[in-house]
């Protein structure tokens, strides 16, 4: 299946990170070359790494290297800076629940070997193997997730979709974007429409940029277009990520999703959110309980470095909001299609 660039990996001696760097797009495609955890904190809070499961993914590999350095014998020793940089980690972006899935599911691992009495480098050459099965179940789910969505989805289809949830918000093939991948590969024609997302423009940065690399036909909107496009009939579905799915089924994303839903709902146009199963928090009851990450107002008033607000006016900057599930189709994940009853259908799938 077609798929974008790899956002987030290791490098051939396994001792640094690699990342593309996001906030460049898409003018340049540079990569951060990256071993401490300043600097991984550094490119998850500035979005040089973006997306819920590339979040995860860059975190968990991070974490590795900067274990990877600690010169010890000492379990113990290497315990204590494993906590230390996982915790530090946590605090970069407070939404997507991948960042604490990857580093709670990096910390079960550790203490899978330690309880086996394995040695120092045992325990690094499981936590690299851990990283990798991360990366590798990711890129397995997004096809899964491309395959089932592909089933609600007919050729030359008009496709919405806000922020990005492609290859470079994952592991190559994205969420929101793998059925456009898939079907491109099958020559479904979709015509798809991003929407460019502000503040920081992910959809005309970004999923734009990775659309039409791979070729396939994006057309950028801004975002008060969307009723328009709809309107105008433009649009048969909205396909949209996910930071975090609340246990009702309740769905966090960039914020704007929530406007898009409640204007597909009016259109009677199917709105469609995409996650694996690894954006489902169960210990999180409902969208009220998801906390929204706040952002520097700057993005707002000087976006790219271009004064757009008097720098003495005030700006509010929730990064993203949450769309209840009156307002959702249904919820593709790898492990199938949820439709309502939400809660009791998500239940039903952590069950099988
Ligand atoms: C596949 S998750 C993508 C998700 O993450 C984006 O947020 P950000 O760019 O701030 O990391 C956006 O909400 C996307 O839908």
């Amino acid at each position: 299946m077609t798929k974008s660039i790899v956002p987030a990996k290791l490098n051939e001696s396994n001792d640094k990170l690699i990342l593309l760097d996001q906030t460049l797009l898409p003018e340049s495609e540079k990569y951060l070359e990256l071993d401490t955890k300043e600097g991984v904190w550094e490119a998850i809070k500035r979005l040089s790494v973006r997306g819920a499961p590339a979040i995860g993914i860059a975190a968990a590999y991070g974490l590795y290297v900067c274990l990877n350095k600690v010169e010890t014998d000492s379990v113990a020793e290497l315990e204590k800076e494993m906590k230390e940089v996982s915790d530090y980690l946590a605090t970069s972006r407070p939404t997507a629940v991948n960042l604490f899935w990857a580093l709670k599911r990096m910390e079960k691992r550790f203490e899978q070997e330690k309880a086996e009495d394995k040695n120092v480098e045992a325990i690094k050459a499981a936590l690299l193997e851990e990283s990798d099965e991360i990366l590798k179940e990711d890129q397995e789910m997004d096809i899964a997730i491309g395959e089932h969505a592909l089933t609600l989805l007919e050729p030359g289809m008009g496709l919405l979709t806000h922020c990005n949830a492609g290859g470079l918000a994952t592991s190559g093939y994205g969420t929101a974007e793998a059925p456009m991948y898939l079907g491109y590969d099958k020559g479904y024609d979709f015509k798809i429409y991003a929407d460019e997302t502000r503040p920081l423009l992910q959809g005309a940065r970004i999923t734009a940029f990775e659309l039409y690399k791979a070729g396939l036909d994006v057309t950028v909107i801004t975002d008060n277009m969307a009723a328009q496009v709809m309107k105008e009939g433009k649009i048969d579905a909205v396909l949209v990520g996910s930071d975090r799915i609340a246990a009702n089924g309740d769905a966090a994303n960039k914020i704007g999703t929530l406007g898009v839903a409640i204007l597909a709902k009016e259109y009677g146009i199917p709105m469609y959110f995409l996650a694996p199963t690894s954006t489902i928090d169960l210990e999180t009851p409902t969208g009220d309980d998801i906390e929204i990450e706040l952002r520097d107002p700057e993005e707002i008033r000087n976006g790219f470095g271009r004064r757009t607000a008097p720098k003495e006016v005030k700006a509010y900057n929730p990064a993203f909001d949450v769309t209840p599930t009156k307002y959702i189709t249904a919820i593709i994940t790898e492990k199938g299609i949820v439709e309502a009853p939400f809660k009791e259908n998500i239940e039903k799938l952590f069950k099988d």
